[in-house]
């Protein structure tokens, strides 16, 4: 029996499956669901970066595994943080969805069609200055809570649009909002955006099975990216993006800075060849953080 810890949320539940599903392509084994809650989990209305930013929840999850609680623990990628706990390792992902960020709103809006002073939710501070660096005319609000507790708020009028990932949105099966993609020259996505991710034990015998059941192209772009994190130190309070194109044998790094307000947005491309991944990004990361202070581009 191999015993997988997550959150509880719908999305969490459904990534789980998904993990699951291309496990059983290696092992053969029963799989067991066991749903962590979290502090988080009750304090869904505070912004994320008040609560002790990015990677509490995981923390919590990725504790049962420490404690031999369960074998592994499935995550968002981009949810965890850049240090990950001492005695784990990421040792799984699943093929990449659409990394991209986009408008969800009631009529068809894109993020240059939204009507000016549209009052558009989203807590991110990466999300918030790469929206206004586009349209300085909108009102970026906060919002938290789960994916459906947003769509709620959309719905009762409470915003015009909300910014969130095409990668979420798709895997819930969210249908009846338009839904219009950002460009990811317009918006760099947080870094693992649309990845899910497989954490276990550094000495779990699960290894050798993870590893072939990772999805190797996303893998790849995986390393880059959580490169390009620990290089640059970006985290939720960080207005600043970064992801990796993989295309046959080369790797693509495309990575964004902004401030808070739009101001200041820098963009950077590093290519490498595939099997140089985290190279690219770390390279993205310098050259970002090099421009930033040559600029005057305050990200911290
Ligand atoms: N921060 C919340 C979060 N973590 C992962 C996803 C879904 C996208 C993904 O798997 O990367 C979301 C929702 C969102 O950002 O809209």
């Amino acid at each position: 029996m191999i015993r997988v810890a997550g959150r509880g949320s719908k999305l969490s539940l459904i990534q789980m499956e998904i993990a699951i599903k291309a496990l059983k392509e290696v092992v053969k084994d029963d799989f067991e669901i066991k749903v962590i809650r979290t502090r988080g989990d009750s304090e869904v209305e505070r912004p994320l970066y008040e609560l002790g930013g990015k990677g509490l929840f995981e923390a919590e999850v990725n504790r049962a595994v420490l404690r031999g609680e369960a074998d592994i623990a499935v995550h968002s990628l981009k949810d965890i943080p850049a240090q990950l706990s001492e005695g784990l390792v990421i040792a799984m992902v699943t093929e990449r969805l659409d990394p991209r960020d986009a408008v969800v709103s009631k009529v068809g809006f894109g993020i240059r069609e939204l009507p000016a002073g549209s009052r558009v939710g989203t807590s991110s501070l990466r999300r918030r200055g790469f929206a206004l660096a586009v349209r300085r005319d909108i009102e970026i609000l906060p919002t938290r809570g789960n994916v459906d507790t947003r769509l709620r708020k959309l719905y009762g009028g409470e915003f015009d649009a909300l910014i969130m990932a095409m990668a979420g949105l798709y895997r819930l099966g969210v249908s009846g909002y338009s839904v219009v993609p950002i460009s990811l020259e317009d918006m760099p996505p947080a870094p693992g955006q649309g990845i899910i991710a497989v954490v276990a034990r550094r000495d779990s015998p699960l290894l050798p099975y993870l590893r072939r059941a990772s999805h190797a192209e996303t893998s790849a772009a995986a390393a880059a990216e959580r490169a390009f994190l620990e290089e640059s130190g970006a985290g939720c309070h960080v207005p600043l993006g970064g992801v990796a194109l993989v295309d046959g044998d080369r790797l693509t790094f495309m990575a964004g800075a902004v401030g808070v307000d739009g101001d200041g947005k820098i963009m950077v491309t590093e290519e490498s060849p595939l099997h140089d991944a985290e190279e690219a990004g770390r390279r993205a990361a310098r050259s970002i953080m090099a421009r930033a202070r040559e600029e005057g581009l305050n990200l911290y």
